[in-house]
């Protein structure tokens, strides 16, 4: 049968019970590797090679069958703590990652005539949307290039990125077998809410765009099935709720069959019928109807709670559980039986309502009505805002020593582009009116203007753009050192106090970063030299950027992002370690995760300590548990043409209370 393109073929396939499971797994387990690979002699691996890195078997004797059709539909997710788990999973589906026995994985629908040809084989049928690093994939080689208005002849434009045609001189027949109807793209345009973008180079959209326009581009390539990882990280509540709803509809016509990773904080849609769970250790727990996963999981949660309560001290899974219970509960998924966060402090140590106040120092940032414009298009400042009590065009805001802001708004509504103003990234600094550090960029008459070197020497920064750009060959301790150097390669300028920072950083995160520490005790640093960047996860590569952003204690702080894609228990870690450094650690107890001070406080022997009163301090999040508990100020950005932005102040840490989350949110 011939196969029709995508979002068309509603109608052909509801009907259709009779036809083999798309993915079957009967006792499978998989590897990266095969698990008795050796070295040939005289070939050992360095410490550093891929093959020396632990090879664990991951979901072991699993049993798993994905329906082609069925009635109802079955809506399938993964939900795990580790993303390198989620992923794993995701990839296995697709027929990666090697599975033993090999026959345990098949895929019976693929076979059957009703598939179409060109999807016969599962890494084509079954196509996998991942969002690590994705500035990378759409070009840039340095991070103002995205913020630069004069365009390459081979910088691509929505439209042809959608279209798979992307070279410069293709061939007519090429770009005509190419090319997807007309009207399919202007669905997948619509659907996904990119259409006043199609003109646009790739390159320039916001995080939120991008991660649409690779949906859409999957969405064309007419998959059997869209295996989608954590789709909603990084989006604005209303942009998840509507790719939810989107998805959904794809879903229920199987026009793609979809399948989702979700983390634990995410909300699981109402859609998704089924669950797999995994824990970090590669273990599927549990998988089966939703309601059956959640109440397995809620009977896991309250044996934790039980066991703590009884100041037994938890094992490490059942911490897992008990965490993935409070997220669960916290959504209302579940009813916990007992109130979590029973301590009334935040993961990072803060009360419900704290207010008490760092002492606020001189501007470090002051923007007197600044604009951004591209041609006629306007991303930042289009609007009139109160200034004490006047109305003002464009943007006004200052920064000052001791503040820590939170910086929300909608994907699009111009939150990298203001922080790209900060750091200097953005070529229109220097002609916007913007003051850092109270110069400007330009001199003068009798003031030197103020170079980007200067200014980034002073700042710290973390954000999924400078995540898709640094380099992965440099080694883990190459990383943090390079926080004193002028960019990622050059030679850092190091002292005997950089050096012990970085030296209490990696013994601090060693059990996060080290992928050796399960199989060897390490009783010196020597891993962090011969373990490269792009070897660790995606989260260890997070945490190793956040580190390489505070480790100096810079007078500007920018977590852009910086914790989204963090497994769950070391973004605590790294909260925790944003506000009290080493002075103070997260222990599981009776009351859930407590922060008590650490042992190297007690001794005095604290090398690296938490965000200082002479800093100040920019978040960006779209996760109310990615925001630091010391986020006081902030300030909630209009989407394009929707009025001028919202100031306001927090009594205590967002993580404490939904209203607080909700007040930046509303809509006026
Ligand atoms: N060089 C450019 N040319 C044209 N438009 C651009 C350029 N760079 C950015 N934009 C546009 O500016 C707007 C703001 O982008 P920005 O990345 O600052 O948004 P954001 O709030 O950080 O979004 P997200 O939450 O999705 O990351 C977007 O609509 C983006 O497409």
């Amino acid at each position: 049968m011939k196969r029709t393109t995508p979002l068309s073929l509603s109608a052909s396939r509801t009907h259709r019970v009779n036809f083999p499971p798309i993915v079957k797994i009967t006792n499978g387990t998989f590897y990266t590797r095969h698990p008795s690979s050796r070295p040939r002699p005289g070939q050992e691996p360095s410490k550093s090679s891929v093959n020396s890195s632990p090879n664990p078997p991951l979901f072991q004797n699993l049993t798993l069958s994905l329906p082609s059709f069925s009635t109802p539909n079955e809506h399938w997710a993964i939900l795990s703590p580790s993303s390198t788990i989620r992923t794993a999973f995701l990839h296995v589906l697709r027929g990666q990652l090697l599975c033993f026995p090999p026959t345990a994985r098949s895929y019976p629908y693929l076979s059957t005539p009703n598939a179409s040809f060109k999807s016969r084989t599962p890494d084509r049928a079954l196509a996998y949307v991942g969002f690590d690093v994705e500035r990378r994939a759409f070009g840039g080689a340095y991070l103002s290039a995205r913020y630069e208005s004069h365009r390459e002849a081979g910088d691509v434009s929505l439209a042809r990125y959608l279209s798979g045609v992307t070279g410069l001189n293709e061939g007519e027949e090429f770009v005509r077998a190419r090319l997807p109807p007309e009207e399919v793209l202007a669905r997948v345009v619509k659907d996904l809410e990119l259409e006043r973008f199609v003109q646009k180079p790739v390159s320039t959209l916001s995080n939120g765009q991008s991660r649409r326009a690779r949906i859409g581009k999957a969405l064309l390539s007419a998959p059997e099935m869209l295996l989608l990882d954590a789709p909603f990280i990084g989006l604005d509540p209303f942009v998840s709720k509507h790719i939810s709803q989107v998805l959904h509809r794809l879903a229920e016509s199987n026009a793609p069959r979809v399948v989702l990773s979700l983390r634990p904080q995410d909300v699981v849609p109402d859609w998704i019928t089924h669950i797999v769970y995994a824990g970090e250790d590669g273990k599927v727990d549990t998988l089966g109807p939703k309601a059956e996963v959640f109440r397995y999981l809620k009977n896991k949660y309250e044996t934790a709670e039980q066991r703590g309560a009884k100041g037994v001290s938890l094992d490490p899974k059942l911490v897992e559980l008990r965490e993935v219970g409070r997220h669960l509960s916290e959504r209302g998924d579940f009813e916990a039986g007992k109130e979590s966060g029973a301590t009334g402090l935040s993961r990072d140590g803060y009360e419900k309502n704290d207010e008490t106040r760092v002492p606020l120092g001189d501007p470090l940032v002051e923007m007197q009505g600044v604009r951004i414009k591209y041609g006629s298009n306007s991303v930042l400042g289009d609007w009139q805002q109160d200034v004490d009590g006047t109305k003002k065009d464009g943007l006004w805001w200052d920064v000052r020593r001791g503040q820590r802001w939170g910086i929300f708004g909608a994907n699009g509504s111009g939150k990298t582009t203001l922080l790209s103003l900060i750091t200097s990234d953005h070529p229109q600094t220097y002609s916007a009116p913007v003051r850092i550090f109270q110069r400007s960029r330009l001199p003068s008459p009798g003031i030197p203007g103020i170079s980007i070197f200067d200014i980034q020497s002073r700042m710290g920064h973390s954000s999924p753009e400078v995540h898709a750009l640094f380099p992965k060959q440099l080694s883990l301790r190459r990383t943090l050192e390079s926080a004193w150097a002028d960019t990622p390669l050059t030679r850092p300028a190091l002292n005997a106090e950089a050096g012990s920072r970085i030296d209490a950083c990696l013994r601090w995160f060693e059990v996060d970063l080290n992928p050796q520490l399960a199989e060897t005790a390490s009783s010196n640093l020597e891993w962090s030299s011969s373990t490269l960047f792009g070897q660790v996860s995606y989260s260890a590569q997070r945490v190793l950027l956040f580190l390489r952003a505070v480790i100096r204690h810079p007078d500007i702080l920018i977590l852009d992002e910086a914790f989204s894609g963090m497994d769950d228990l070391v973004r605590d870690k790294c909260l925790l370690f944003l506000t009290r450094g080493e002075g103070m650690t997260l222990t599981y107890t009776d009351k859930g995760s407590v922060p008590v001070p650490s042992a190297k406080a007690k001794s005095n022997e604290v090398v690296v300590e938490g965000l200082q009163d002479h800093q100040a301090m920019l978040c960006v999040s779209h996760s109310r548990q990615e925001v630091p508990g010391c986020v006081r100020e902030w300030v909630c950005l209009p989407e394009s043409g929707t009025g001028q932005p919202r100031f306001g102040r927090f009594s205590g840490p967002v993580e404490s209370s939904y209203r607080r989350w909700e007040e930046i949110w509303k809509r006026s």
